[in-house]
């Protein structure tokens, strides 16, 4: 069955755009991941959660088409992943600029090779994105001379720019400092909410799980799989008084139970 045009059986609403069933992926006698069945829906945001080395980031990369699954299927709107495109996005937890070359520019290397994009027209495309994460006014900085947080919305626009159908972060906001990383949780939601994308998002942090996301999968180590999902069923959009509520700190005290 073509999973992109299937309902979904959690939600019954929107379809799957990533299908990953039964996956499991081993390193030589390492199972990273077994038997691990998840899709993400049609402008859903997922959070993976889970002890160091239960497998968030071998399921995120063999989603991205950076690492092939040992077992089972891997699908983006019904067809196979076999390496990356630019259908998905990926944001890691280090910015991965290139420092030889300006802000702009590096959103621009990323938008090379498209197809009837002139420079112009990349170029306009370009500072839109760096516009949207709060970049205006850098376009022309390096990435030595932005703070870790800048550099890491740089990364967002580079990813952005050419509009992948599935953005897919891996512990973005790992390395900056709690304010920072809250005015990121922020920024994100809010080109979310706006823009519609299908996110999954790894993250160590339950809170920051909750505050973005529309469900939580909960990873079990040894060998990493899937233990629980949990819908988080707060209202949109969520302005940052929403982590004080009742029903947030019910969530997130449920998610942790998890892990004692
Ligand atoms: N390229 C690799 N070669 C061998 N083993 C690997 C490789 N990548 C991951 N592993 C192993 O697979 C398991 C899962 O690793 P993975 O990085 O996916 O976990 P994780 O949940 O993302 O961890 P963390 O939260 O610390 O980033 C670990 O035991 C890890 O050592």
């Amino acid at each position: 069955m073509n999973s992109a045009a299937a309902a979904s059986p959690r939600t019954g609403t929107t379809p799957s755009v990533v299908h990953v069933e039964n996956v499991t992926k081993h390193f030589g006698e390492v199972t990273a991941v077994h038997d691990v069945t998840i899709d993400l829906h049609r402008e859903e945001f997922v959070s993976v959660v889970g002890r160091s080395g239960c497998g968030k980031s071998t399921l995120l990369s063999m989603i991205a088409g950076l690492e092939e699954a040992s077992d089972g299927v891997i699908e983006i709107n019904g067809s196979p992943i076999t390496g990356p495109g630019r259908d998905r996005g990926v944001v890691f937890q280090s910015a991965t600029l290139l420092p030889w070359l300006t802000v702009r520019d590096n959103v621009l290397f990323a938008l090379r090779g498209e197809p009837g994009l002139d420079r112009g027209r990349a170029r306009e495309i370009a500072d839109e994105h760096l516009h949207l994460v709060g970049l205006e006014g850098f376009e022309d900085k390096f990435p030595s001379q932005l703070s870790g947080g800048m550099q890491q919305r740089v990364a967002l626009a580079r990813s952005l720019s050419y509009r992948p159908k599935v953005l897919l972060m891996d512990e973005p906001f790992g390395a900056l400092d709690a304010l920072t990383r809250r005015s990121m949780q922020e920024l994100l939601t809010r080109i979310w909410e706006q823009h519609k994308l299908t996110v999954m998002l790894i993250t160590h942090d339950i809170e920051e799980a909750v505050f973005t996301s529309d469900r939580v999968v909960i990873m079990s180590s040894h060998p990493g799989t899937v233990k629980r999902e949990v819908r988080i069923d707060l209202p949109r959009p969520r302005g940052k008084e929403i982590i004080m509520s009742d029903h947030f700190r019910e969530l997130y005290a449920d998610i942790l139970s998890e892990f004692q």
